[in-house]
Parts: structure tokens; sequence; C-alpha cells
């Protein structure tokens, strides 16, 4: 059970039946996923394998957080259908290059051993770098390859979408961001969906720092008996975003897939909104500038 919750969560003992939402290319995404930054080797693939027998379809995973290999097994040993999880990995900066970003992708199919990889990110545009154009047209040729089965960003601004559809005429199904209350992107969100984009939200929980302690999330979670990241998750969700909150224990993962048997009202919406913050960003990595390898 959480610390920072004011009341007990509900955590049902069947594995809960997660919502799926329609991604423009057809493809199926469930409406939460399992974050799995830091979650490595044999305590990573069990973190996976058991989240996986609780419900979550999808799960986030990185070329870069060297754990592709621990998210494969997790998928393996969990004796769900693969077919039914949606798994996600992300290119990262350092191999933006067109040939060098077919390799990595070879290479994390290789690393996580269950075939495609459903859902496949440019992690980071880096802008100075200056060669995100190129990385998505590996995408889309490692789509036609079969390596990947959906391609999408993350951390892509409007500027930098724009330029990848006329680049290529194809918009991604995805745009992983930044989200939380303190910093909930309101327009970047307006945006992606206007363009058929679904925004999916990284550090959901703003990484479990103040937000959880927040008095007035942790008012509304005491009117609805609830914990405050069941507050911060459904919030996600009825904004139509996609969190993939990381939890490494069992009820927590529990915890937080709980959250599609209430609503928050208008109300609780315009208390949250009143937390952002236009300096919201956990640690300032604004893509118009920063530059992950
Ligand atoms: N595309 C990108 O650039 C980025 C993508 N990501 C992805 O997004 C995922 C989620 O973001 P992340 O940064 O991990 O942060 P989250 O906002 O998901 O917070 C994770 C933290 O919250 C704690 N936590 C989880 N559930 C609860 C709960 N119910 N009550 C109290 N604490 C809880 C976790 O603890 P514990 O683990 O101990 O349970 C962990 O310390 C990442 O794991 C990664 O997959 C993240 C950053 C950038
Ligand atoms: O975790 C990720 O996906 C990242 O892109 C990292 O930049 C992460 O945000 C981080 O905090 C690394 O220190």
């Amino acid at each position: 059970m959480s610390t920072h919750g004011t009341a007990s969560p509900t955590t049902p003992s069947s594995p809960v039946d997660v919502p799926q939402l329609t991604l423009s290319d057809g493809h199926a995404l469930p409406a939460i996923g399992l974050g799995t930054y830091r979650l490595r080797g044999a305590a990573g693939a069990d973190a996976v394998a058991r989240a996986i027998r609780t419900g979550y379809r999808l799960i986030d995973s990185a070329f870069s957080y060297e754990n592709e290999g621990a998210v494969g097994a997790g998928v393996r040993d969990s004796d769900v259908d693969r077919s039914e999880i949606t798994v996600t990995s992300k290119l990262p900066g350092r191999h933006h290059a067109y040939d060098q970003a077919l390799a990595a992708i070879e290479e994390s199919v290789y690393r996580m051993g269950i075939g495609p990889i459903d859902l496949m990110l440019v992690h980071w545009p880096n802008p100075l770098a200056g060669r995100y154009v190129e990385a998505w047209q590996a995408l889309l040729e490692a789509r036609e390859r079969g390596l990947v089965r959906s391609i999408g960003v993350s951390n892509f601004l409007p500027e930098h979408l724009e330029r990848i559809i006329a680049a290529t005429g194809v918009a991604p199904v995805v745009d992983q961001i930044e989200i939380h209350p303190r910093f909930p992107q309101d327009e970047a969100v307006r945006w992606n969906a206007d363009h058929g984009i679904r925004t999916e939200a990284w550090s959901p929980l703003g990484r479990a720092s103040g937000i959880l302690a927040d008095p007035v999330l942790q008012a509304i979670a005491r009117e609805h008996g609830r914990t405050v990241a069941q507050i911060v998750l459904r919030w996600h969700v009825q904004r139509g975003v996609v969190p993939i909150p990381k939890a490494a224990s069992p009820d927590r993962q529990r915890e937080n897939l709980a959250v599609f048997d209430f609503a928050l009202s208008e109300s609780d919406l315009a208390r949250i909104a009143e937390l952002a913050r236009p300096d919201g960003r956990l640690k300032g990595q604004d893509p118009a500038t920063y530059e992950e390898f």
C-alpha cells in the first residue's frame, strides 16, 4: 500500500481487465502501462512477469535502460499469450544515423527475444544533433522489414513532429512525453490529439517526488477513498493520456491498475489543473534543447 495514500487502495486479487484504445494505425494500445526504468536483471524480469499476471498489457522499455533482456524474460515467464502484450522500446539518440538505427533496432529485437517489437519509439529528438528525420525514416524501414509493428516518438514537440510528417508523410502513432499534475502539457496533448497521435505520459506520478504529498491531491484522494497515486493516474486516463507508472512491488502494481472503477468530477479536474507550474518539469529536460545519447 502507498505510504502517501489516505485510504486503502482498491486492490482486486484477479487480473484487472485494462481498457484498450485504438491507435491511428489500427492497432490496440492498453489505457495504462508499466514503466521499467531501473527495473533490470532477475528482479526486473520478476517484476515484469508479476505485472503482466496482475493485468498489465503494455510494458515500456528502452535500449538505454539496459533492460530489454529482462523485459523479454518477464514477458516469456508471465504465461500470458505474447499476442496480448504490447511491448515498447526506444531508439537512443546515439543511434539516429539511418544504418546505425536499423542495427540498433535489430539488436533490441534480439535482446528482447520475443519476436517483433510492438511499438518502437525514437527516444529523444536531439534537435542540435539534427538527425531525427533520419531516425524516423529508419523506423519506417524497420516496420517495413517486420522488425517492429507500430512506430512512434518520445519527447517530440510539434515543431519536430511537423518536420518528420512533412519529410515522410507518416505521423507517429504515439508521442510519449513528460506529464504529471505539475506539468500537464495541455497544448501538446491537444496538438497530438488533433493530429491523430496518442499521448503517453512518462513519470506520470512525478517519479514519486513531492506530487504524491500534495495537500490538494491528498484531499481529493480522501474524498474518493483512493490513494493519491490512483487519483493522479485517473486524471491521466480522463485526459485521454496513457500513463506508464513504474512500480516494482506487486501491491503498488495492483494499486496503480485500479483506476477504472471511479471517476473524477469536473471540480476535481479544475482543482488538479491549479497545480500546474510553468517550470514544472522534474529535471528541466526541455526537448527543444535537451540532448540524450
Ligand atoms: N521517454 C522518456 O524519455 C522517459 C520515459 N520514462 C518511462 O516512464 C516510466 C515511468 O516514469 P518514472 O520516471 O519511472 O516515474 P513514475 O512517475 O512512474 O514514478 C515511479 C516511482 O513511483 C513509485 N510508485 C509507483 N507507484 C506508487 C504508488 N502507488 N504509491 C507510491 N509510490 C509509487 C515507484 O516506486 P517503486 O518502484 O519502489 O514501486 C517509483 O519510485 C519509466 O519507468 C520509463 O519506462 C521515464 C522517463 C523518461
Ligand atoms: O528514462 C528515460 O527514458 C530518459 O529519457 C531519461 O532521460 C530519464 O528521464 C532520466 O531521468 C535519466 O536520468
